[in-house]
C-alpha cells in the first residue's frame, strides 16, 4: 500500500502535552496559571489573556483534561462585537472574485525546465489530460531557438498533435517573427510574447535589451493581430531578478503597459525568482493597475520560497487576477 492509500496512524501523532495543545487551540490563548485552578469545579475561573477585543478563557469537564473549549467573554460592547465577527470572513476574504481563471502554464513553463527528455507524445497526452481535466487555457509550447532550450524543439510536432478542442486555448511563446511564422505554420491561434522589467534578465533570457525586445514585439503583434490572432504579454522579474537585484515597481508598470498598447489581451507578471511577498506584490500590482486595466492582468508566482499562494491570494484580493499555473511539477 502506498504511504497516500495508508491511513495515517494515531500512534504517528506527535505527542503534545496539555500545555502544547492549550496554546494549538486558538492564536492567542494561554492556559491560565496554575494558580487560578479551582480543582473543586473543574473549572479555570477568570484568569483570562487577551485576543484583540476578546478575553479568552479556558473551560474543561469536570473529570477530563482535555478538550480545552475557548470561550470568549463579552467585552464592553457585546453588539459592537458582534458585528465586527459576523465581519470577520468579509475582512480576511475581502473581495474575492467569484470565479478564478486559470491558464495552466506547465506543459511549456514546467517541461522547459525539465533535464531529461520528454518525449513529444508525452507532452501531448499531458496537454490533452489537462485539457480533460477541465483547464480552459493550456500554454502548450515555445517556438523559441532549440538551441537555447533544447526541451522544447519539439515545439511543431506537439502543437500539430494536440486535437485542439473547441472552447480551449493553446497559447505558444515565440520570442521573434521567426518563432511567429512557425507558430502558426504548426496551428497556433494564440500566442504570448515574453519581456522582462530586469535589463540582466532580458539580456540574459532573449538575448536583447528590453527596449529591443519592446521593438521586436511590436513586430510580433502586429502581424499576430493581422492574422487574428490573440495575444499574451508576460513580463518577468516583477519583483526582483536574479542579477540586477530589487525591481523598481514603475518599470513593471511602463513594460506591462508597452505590451498593453502594443495589443496584449492579458499581461502576466511574473515573479520568476520567487522573492515575492504579499507587502511587495501588492506595491507592483498598485503601480501596474495604473496604466493597465485590471481585468486584463494574470499573475505567475513561482514557489520558491513558498510565497505562492499567499501572493495569489492578494493578487484575487486586489486585482482579482488571471492565475498562471504549473500543475503537478515542482517549480522553482
Ligand atoms: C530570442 C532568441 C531566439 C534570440 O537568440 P539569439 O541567439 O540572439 O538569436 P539569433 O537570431 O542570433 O538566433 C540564434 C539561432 O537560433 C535560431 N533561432 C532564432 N529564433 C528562433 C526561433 N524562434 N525558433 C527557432 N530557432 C530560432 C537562429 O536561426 C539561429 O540559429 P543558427 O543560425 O545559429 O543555426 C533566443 O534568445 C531564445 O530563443 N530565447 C528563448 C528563451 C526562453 O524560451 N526562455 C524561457 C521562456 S521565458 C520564461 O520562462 C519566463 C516566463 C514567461 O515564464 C515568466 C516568468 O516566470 O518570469
Amino acid at each position: 500500500m502506498s504511504s497516500l492509500e495508508e491511513p495515517l496512524g494515531l500512534g504517528d501523532l506527535p505527542k503534545l502535552s496539555i500545555n502544547r495543545l492549550g496554546r494549538f487551540v486558538s492564536l492567542g490563548a494561554r492556559r491560565p496559571p496554575a494558580d487560578d485552578d479551582d480543582h473543586s469545579t473543574g473549572k479555570y475561573s477568570s484568569s483570562s489573556c487577551n485576543n484583540g477585543s476578546h478575553q479568552m478563557a479556558f473551560h474543561h469537564g469536570s473529570n477530563s483534561s482535555y478538550p480545552w473549549h475557548p470561550q470568549c467573554r463579552q467585552a464592553a460592547d457585546p453588539s459592537r462585537d458582534a458585528v465586527e465577527l459576523r465581519d470577520l470572513p468579509r475582512k480576511v476574504m475581502w473581495e474575492l472574485p467569484r470565479f478564478v481563471k486559470i491558464v495552466e502554464v506547465g506543459p511549456r513553463d514546467g517541461l522547459q525546465n525539465e533535464k531529461g527528455n520528454v518525449p513529444a507524445s508525452v507532452k501531448i497526452q499531458l496537454i490533452h489530460k489537462l485539457v480533460g481535466a477541465g483547464l480552459s487555457v493550456v500554454e502548450a509550447t515555445s517556438f523559441v531557438s532549440p538551441k537555447w532550450v533544447p526541451q522544447l524543439a519539439d515545439a511543431e510536432e506537439v502543437l500539430k498533435g494536440i486535437k485542439q478542442e473547441p472552447g480551449v486555448r493553446y497559447p505558444v511563446l515565440t520570442p521573434n517573427l521567426r518563432g511567429f511564422e512557425a507558430a502558426i505554420a504548426a496551428g497556433a491561434k494564440e500566442i504570448a510574447v515574453f519581456a522582462s522589467a530586469s535589463e540582466s534578465f532580458s539580456r540574459s533570457n532573449i538575448n536583447c535589451t528590453i527596449e529591443e525586445s519592446l521593438a521586436r514585439y511590436r513586430g510580433v503583434t502586429a502581424a499576430a493581430k493581422k492574422h487574428g490572432l490573440s495575444i499574451r504579454g508576460y513580463v518577468s522579474c516583477v519583483i526582483a531578478c536574479p542579477v540586477g537585484g530589487a525591481t523598481d515597481p514603475a518599470k513593471v508598470a511602463y513594460v506591462a503597459k508597452e505590451l498593453y498598447t502594443m495589443g496584449c489581451s492579458e499581461i502576466s507578471l511574473g515573479d520568476t525568482t520567487g522573492v515575492g511577498t504579499p507587502g511587495s506584490v501588492v506595491a507592483m500590482l498598485q503601480a501596474v493597475m495604473s496604466f493597465v486595466p485590471v481585468d486584463k492582468i494574470a499573475v505567475h508566482f513561482h514557489d520558491t520560497y513558498g510565497q505562492a499562494l499567499a501572493n495569489i491570494l492578494v493578487s484575487l484580493q486586489v486585482s482579482k487576477a488571471t492565475v498562471c499555473f504549473v500543475i503537478g511539477l515542482r517549480h522553482s
